[in-house]
C-alpha cells in the first residue's frame, strides 16, 4: 500500500563492474535524493570479477526530486562504469504491434491493453496484410497495411521507418512473418520483441511446428526473445512449454501451440514495459 502522500513511482535498472560497497553507495545514493526504495533486486555475474545488475523500484516526492536525482545520476555512473536506465511510470511507453495473418498473439495484446494490465500506448498497428484492419480498428487503433515482397522488402521498410519515426519506444512481433533487415534493426537496439512458435534454441526459422510433428516431439512451446540480425537468436525474455504426443498431427501442435503464443508474449512484453529485463550479451537478467 502506497503513501497517502502523492509520490512518484521510479525504477532505477543499472549494469556495472563489480566491486565491494556498490550496492550500499546506490541505495546511499537514491535515499539521500529522497528516494524510498520499494524493491531492489540485484545479481552479479561472479562476486570477484564480475558484472553487477540491479533493479530498484522507489518512490519520489515530485518531478523536482526525480530531475534532480537523473541529473546527479550521470556523475555517480561514470564514477562505477555503469550503464543505466531510469524511468517513472508517467512515462508511459508507446509501443508498436506488427502482425501478418494470426491474429491470438495481437488479440491477447489488445485485451489486455484494454483491461489496463499492459500500460502502454499502442500509436500503430502495422502489417503487411489487410487481414486484421478490422479487428485493429475495432479498438480504435489506427491500422498501417505495407505490403512486403522480396522485390520490395527496403521500400517497404524505409515507409515503416518513417510511420515510426519518434512515435515508438517499443516495437512486438505478434507472429509478424517476415524477416526485418540489420538496417531496420539497428533503429531499435533490444527494443523489437519477437515471440518465436518453438522452445528455441529447437526449430529456428520457419514451419517449426512442421518440424516440431516431423520429429515427433512431446513438448512444444514459444519463446519471446529480442529481435537481432541472427534470426531467432536474439536474447530470451521468456519462454514456456506444453505437452503433446502421438495423437497430436501438425494442425493440433499449432491450436495447442497457440495458448503458449500468447502468453509467453504477452508476459515478455508486460515485463519490458515495467523495467524488468535487463539485456547482457545474447542473455537476460529478468527481476521479475
Ligand atoms: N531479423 C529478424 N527478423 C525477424 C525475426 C528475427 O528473429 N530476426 N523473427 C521473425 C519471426 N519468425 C519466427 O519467429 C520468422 C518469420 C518469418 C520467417 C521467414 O522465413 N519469412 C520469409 C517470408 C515468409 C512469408 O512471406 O510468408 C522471409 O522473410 O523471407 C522466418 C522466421 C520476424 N522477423
Amino acid at each position: 500500500m502506497r503513501s497517502s502522500k502523492a509520490t512518484i513511482r521510479a525504477v532505477l535498472l543499472l549494469s556495472c563492474p563489480e566491486r565491494p560497497g556498490i550496492i550500499s553507495d546506490v541505495s546511499n545514493f537514491l535515499v539521500k535524493h529522497g528516494a524510498n526504495i520499494v524493491q531492489f533486486d540485484q545479481h552479479t555475474t561472479d562476486p570477484q570479477d564480475g558484472v553487477l545488475f540491479m533493479r530498484i523500484e522507489f518512490d519520489l516526492e515530485d518531478d523536482r526530486h526525480f530531475a534532480k536525482l537523473k541529473g546527479n545520476l550521470a556523475a555517480m555512473a561514470g564514477e562505477y562504469g555503469m550503464e543505466w536506465r531510469l524511468s517513472h511510470e508517467r512515462q508511459t511507453k508507446r509501443m508498436a504491434i506488427f502482425v501478418s495473418k494470426m491474429d491470438h498473439c495481437l488479440l491477447e495484446l489488445l485485451w489486455r491493453w484494454k483491461s489496463g494490465e499492459i500500460h502502454a500506448e499502442i500509436p500503430m498497428v502495422i502489417s503487411n496484410h489487410n487481414d486484421l484492419r478490422e479487428a485493429v480498428e475495432s479498438y480504435g487503433i489506427p491500422y498501417y497495411h505495407i505490403p512486403v515482397s522480396a522485390e520490395t522488402k527496403e521500400e517497404a521498410e524505409a515507409k515503416t521507418l518513417e510511420l515510426l519515426k519518434d512515435k515508438v519506444d517499443l516495437i512486438v512481433l505478434a507472429r509478424y512473418m517476415q524477416i526485418l533487415s540489420p538496417a531496420f534493426i539497428s533503429h531499435y537496439p533490444d527494443q523489437i520483441i519477437n515471440i518465436h512458435h518453438s522452445f528455441l534454441p529447437a526449430f529456428i526459422g520457419a514451419n517449426p511446428y512442421r518440424k516440431a510433428f516431423e520429429r515427433g516431439v512431446k513438448l512444444i512451446g514459444a519463446t519471446a526473445h529480442y529481435v537481432t540480425n541472427d534470426l531467432d537468436e536474439g536474447p530470451i525474455i521468456e519462454q514456456d512449454v506444453v505437452r503433446v504426443n502421438h495423437r497430436y498431427n501438425e494442425a493440433a501442435l499449432k491450436i495447442a501451440g497457440r495458448q503458449v503464443e500468447r502468453s509467453v508474449l504477452a508476459q515478455a512484453v508486460a515485463w519490458h514495459l515495467k523495467d524488468h529485463v535487463l539485456v547482457y550479451g545474447n542473455k537476460t537478467i529478468v527481476f521479475a
